[in-house]
């Protein structure tokens, strides 16, 4: 800058001309104007590096292309956690019957995730080393809501992506259920138990649609090469179930949070086994990533009558609601219980969350879920199953 000295009662001062007081006056003030959006853009920087949970470094050798379909749903998502924790690129399909995109919001932009809006009823054409197939309603209510939808999935869709891993030479695995053994004659259930399933009833679209997809399975593995594994999954709850899920964990749950009374269907003596969600997305990665190809059971065998769950659930949220008897809904299966030996012998896996650790954190995630709903003034209702007719009555 240009300066030219004047002398002031004998001192020597610097003055610019009127023309760079004037530049420097305008500098400054654009300057002041934009400071606090540059202190915005830092802030936008450090949040967007910040915002996704912390994903290890894997080698281009050990990461994998893995497709999650049904990638949103309540096991799809805490399983693309865990496979995008674990440094693998994670492609979620979804068509959102009963996912949501909240479920894996917080992957959205990451460079190793992808998600797509799109039915497995139609073809997929894309790039993959593996395929966990989960796609399919699994409360009662919801795939007894659209019969028809579910069986297509649950056969049209495992076709098509058993036709995906045969083009890709990608592994398949199958969520399966433990609704293939029916209402079990056989207790506890193991694998070479063939089952008891009602083809003509209305749980058979979800039963008899696992039923086929395990057998589409071993056709294409016998047919075609194509390795597939299939998990047979028991009884499962956690965080991010629906609210509207419709199952026995999240209306008991919901309905003691409420101080509603807990709706048990029929006398409550039917028993289930209930597994935290993430003993099943371990079991499924090491099924996944082991060599055996037939179907494992995955689930936590400790095994409890309706009723007691009922009692341990209110108990747990501290809760003076009701139980009610409502009718028994109908094909009931009244015993269910894992026989988790071959897991435990072929793949090391057992559950290790305690059923009580579990319920507590899926109480935690409900009761904010219900603060959520009520500040965006919604609040569903727990979905009633298919009963057979009859009273409501008090225990
Ligand atoms: O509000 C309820 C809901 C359910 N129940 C009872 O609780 C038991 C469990 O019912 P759920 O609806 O949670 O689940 P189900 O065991 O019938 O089916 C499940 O089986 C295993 C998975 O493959 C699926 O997630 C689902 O099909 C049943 O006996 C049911 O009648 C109640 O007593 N009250």
């Amino acid at each position: 800058m240009k300066e030219t000295y004047v002398s002031v009662w004998g001192n020597l001062v610097t003055v610019r001309s009127l023309q760079e007081e004037k530049e420097q006056g305008i500098e400054g003030k654009i300057e002041e104007a934009i400071a606090p959006l540059k202190e915005k853009i830092r802030e936008i920087e450090t949040s967007i590096s910040q915002k996704y949970p912390p994903v290890k470094f894997l080698s281009e050798k050990d990461r994998k292309r893995i497709l999650i379909t049904g990638g949103a749903g309540f096991v799809g998502s805490h399983l693309a956690d865990k496979l995008m924790m674990d440094g693998h690129e994670v492609t979620v399909v979804d068509n959102f019957f009963t996912g949501r995109k909240r479920n894996v919001e917080h992957w959205i932009g990451h460079e190793n995730f992808e998600l797509i809006n799109h039915d497995v009823v139609e073809p997929l054409y894309i790039e993959v080393d593996q395929i966990y197939h989960l796609a399919s309603p699994a409360s009662p209510p919801n795939y007894m809501y659209n019969p028809i939808k579910t069986l297509k999935t649950n056969t049209i869709g495992t076709l098509n992506m058993l036709g995906l891993a045969k083009r890709v030479g990608a592994r398949l695995l199958l969520a399966s259920t433990s609704e293939v053994y029916g209402d079990p004659e056989v207790h506890p259930q193991r694998e070479d138990y063939w089952g008891h399933v009602n083809p003509i009833g209305p749980r058979a679209c979800y039963d008899e649609g696992k039923r086929v997809a395990e057998t589409m399975c071993y056709a294409y593995m016998k047919q075609e090469g194509v390795e597939v594994r299939v998990a047979r999954i028991f009884n499962t709850f956690g965080p991010r179930m629906h609210m509207n899920d419709g199952r026995v964990v999240s209306n008991f749950i919901l309905q003691a949070l409420q101080g509603e009374g807990l709706t048990v269907y029929g006398s409550g003596s039917q028993t289930r086994s209930f597994q935290y969600v993430s003993d099943l997305v371990n079991g499924l990665v090491v099924l996944m990533n082991n060599n055996v190809s037939s179907p494992v059971n995955v689930g936590n065998p400790e095994e409890h009558t309706i009723l007691e769950f009922a009692k341990l659930i209110r108990g747990l949220v501290g809760s003076r609601s009701e139980i009610l008897s409502l009718p028994e809904a109908q094909d009931d299966p009244q015993r269910r219980n894992p026989d988790i030996s071959k897991a435990k012998l072929l793949l090391g896996w057992e559950p290790v969350v305690p059923l009580e650790e579990g319920l507590n954190k899926t109480i935690d995630y409900f009761r904010k879920e219900l603060e959520y709903q009520a500040n965006n003034q919604y609040i569903p209702k727990p979905k009633p199953a298919r009963t057979k007719k009859g009273r409501l009555r008090h225990i």
